[in-house]
């Protein structure tokens, strides 16, 4: 049995998708674009504060399930430029603590909405 988790602190889904599933013993959590919950913007800035919001908007759906960063095994980031990737990285680790999860980063052509930077994470209750 899984269970959708859903909170308006952190952006409604912009498609057919749940904000993250509980399936037990682990809650998937759909890709975080930096969305501001309250207006469904993008927020302004460059891609370190996008990172920034995608992090903040992670954590708004982790802590409806219960969970905080420190419950996340896995990351997948997409960014649509690799030259960015030494700035997402100062602005993801801000959030994380050792041992850090394990973690993919690819570069895609596009994202929804124009971003740069979407995450997406598997934690574990
Ligand atoms: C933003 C997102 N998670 C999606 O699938 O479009």
């Amino acid at each position: 049995m899984v269970k959708a988790i859903h909170t308006n602190n952190a952006p409604q889904a912009i498609g057919p998708y749940s904000q993250a599933i509980d399936a037990g013993d682990l809650v998937f959590v759909s890709g975080q674009i930096p969305l501001n919950p309250e207006t469904m913007e993008v927020v302004e800035g460059d891609i370190a504060k996008q990172t920034e919001q995608v992090m903040n908007n992670l954590q708004a759906v982790l802590t409806e399930a219960g969970l905080s960063f420190a419950n996340v095994v896995k990351f997948t980031i997409y960014i649509t430029n690799m030259d960015d990737f030494a700035t997402i990285n100062e602005a993801y680790a801000k959030f994380l603590k050792e041992p850090y999860p394990a973690r993919a980063t690819v570069e895609v052509s596009k994202l929804p909405k124009g971003v740069g930077v979407e995450m997406d994470v598997i934690a574990k209750k």
